[in-house]
């Protein structure tokens, strides 16, 4: 998995990957500027929109002089407006500075006549993950200025203004589209900033992964290329007792959706047997949306032990006894998956976390989350309170939401990469409850059953929203978690 490092790091990583690879500093920038500038071109060629670029005074600002000179070489046409006199620029603004060919138009900001056509491209080059304090004096005049501009607004590595590790702390530039080198930067994964950064693209500029291992500290982001090797498969002689029997609990009298979705989802990710159990006088009323569920009636006397995985909370209600709910933990001693009303009552009674089979899965969103363990100032914050709910109880904690955090019992945590926001939708949390029970039941260990269940439900609503957008509901990312299956090639 691709580590997240400290913006303070990324300076140590460049001097580590240069002198191992026995190249400069300005030809690392040089690939930056490269990766940059092939990854807009697709998409802008055609428009032929004038490019303001924005330039700071270190690296960050480097890198917006070096792309200037590739994009004119393209025949575009190039601004270039810079903040500080050249000579107290990083030593690579300068050496780019001084190689930019004619037919750029240059200025510095303060005698710039501060006109910018309509309907231009602006490209934000002033300060990079060096940033140590708030914007003021010609960066703040600047800043607010193109903030209020329209049109198609790009970050160089980061929306300048925010730091690389934690909440923004004054003005920041507004990116429609923010273009990181190498990993995402902490900052840009927080859903405070989503406003600032806009859409997140990760460039490859050539240094190997393994350099950020050695700096590593516990944050990691989850890509495709890494989700296989968590993956069990079976084979021609496998029977439906192998991918596991699974119970969901849940569903009190008008909520009955629930637990069906999670059942569903369930059998969509190789469940072999699904049961559900609607939290309702009469059990075997409700007709399940799908043939293949089958009905459940449970009691606090009946042993769970039948089953390799449960999945409790969806639409239960909040009339559920306490004595009932305790009775869950003693007879099913394996991990479980906890989500919604399962976790509003564990935040009713907090006393019952220590019950909780250890490295069970709790999949709060960000309300339940705060119900569990108070209010957060930021997400910085929220992240932390995580990962020491996972530490203190032994369990697994998803949070849910864009770049869903795993945080695991020994520290790490993971940010998933799919998703979007169409899977805002009412019963996309039950769809994954459903899946991360399906992957428990299937005897993946739990670590590896939050990260399939976590990728893959993200990856189902990117291919379900293909065709639905803002009509996509539920149901359709439980119809596309086949083709997840099928992308990764996975059997
Ligand atoms: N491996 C990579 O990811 C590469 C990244 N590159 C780019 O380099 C920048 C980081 O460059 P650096 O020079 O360290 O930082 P900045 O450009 O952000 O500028 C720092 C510069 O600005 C001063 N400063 C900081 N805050 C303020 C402020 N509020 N007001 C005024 N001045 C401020 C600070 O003192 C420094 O002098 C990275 O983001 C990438 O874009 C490389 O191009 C290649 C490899
Ligand atoms: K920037």
């Amino acid at each position: 998995m691709l580590p997240i490092i400290s913006g303070e790091q990324v300076q140590q990583v460049d001097a580590s990957y240069c002198s191992t690879e026995k190249i400069s500093s300005l030809d690392l920038m040089e690939s930056a500027a490269i990766s940059f500038v092939d990854w807009l071109m697709p998409w802008i060629s055609d428009c032929n929109k004038p490019i303001y670029i924005f330039s700071g005074p270190g690296n960050n600002g480097g890198d917006g002089v070096a792309i200037a000179r590739l994009l004119k070489y393209l025949n575009q046409t190039v601004h270039l407006i810079y903040m500080k006199e050249v000579a107290d620029c990083s030593q690579d603004f300068q050496d780019n500075f001084h190689r930019l060919p004619n037919g750029i138009s240059v200025s510095k900001f303060d005698v710039w006549d501060g006109k910018i056509e309509k309907d231009s491209i602006i490209i934000d080059a002033v300060f990079g993950v060096g940033i140590n304090r708030p914007l003021e004096g010609p960066y703040l005049s600047l800043i607010k200025i193109l903030n209020k501009l329209g049109g198609l607004k790009i970050s160089i590595d980061i929306p300048s203004g925010l730091p690389a590790d934690q909440a923004a702390f004054g003005t920041v530039f507004k990116a429609n589209h923010t273009a990181t080198f190498q990993f995402p930067k902490l900052s840009l994964l927080f859903p405070e900033h989503a406003e600032l950064v806009g859409e997140l693209h990760i460039l490859d500029i050539g240094i190997h992964d393994h350099f950020l291992d050695k700096f590593e500290r516990g944050h990691f982001y989850l890509r495709q290329g890494d989700v296989l090797a968590f993956h069990r498969t079976f084979h021609r002689f496998s029977h439906k007792g192998d991918f596991g029997k699974v119970l969901f609990l849940g569903s009190e009298l008008g909520k009955s959706g629930a637990i069906n979705l999670s059942g569903y989802a369930a059998l969509r990710t190789g469940s072999g047997l699904v049961h559900i159990a609607p939290f309702m006088e009469d059990p075997f009323r409700m007709i399940p949306i799908v043939p293949e569920l089958m009905l459940y009636q449970d009691s606090s006397k009946t042993s769970l032990n039948q089953f390799d995985a449960i999945g409790i909370g969806p639409g239960w209600g909040m009339d559920v006894d306490k004595d009932y709910f305790q009775s869950i933990f003693a007879r099913f001693k394996k991990p479980m998956v906890i989500d919604a009303d399962g976790l509003n009552l564990l935040a009713k009674y907090p006393e019952l976390l220590k019950e909780i089979p250890q490295n069970s899965i709790l999949t709060p969103h960000l309300k339940e989350f705060e119900r569990l363990v108070g209010e957060s100032a930021n997400h910085l914050e929220r992240i932390e309170k995580a990962s020491s709910l996972a530490k203190a109880n032994k369990v697994i904690v998803i949070l849910k939401g864009a770049h869903t955090l795993i945080a695991l019992p020994d520290g790490r945590k993971i940010f998933n990469s799919t998703g979007n926001q169409y899977m805002a939708t009412a019963g996309s949390g039950d769809v994954l409850t459903g899946m991360l029970t399906s992957f428990l039941g299937q005897g993946y260990a739990p670590e590896n059953a939050a990260i399939c269940g976590v990728f893959h439900h993200g990856l189902a609503g990117e291919i379900a929203s293909k065709s639905k957008l803002r009509g996509m509901i539920a149901s359709d990312i439980i119809e596309s978690i086949p083709d997840t299956f099928i992308k990764l090639n996975v059997l």
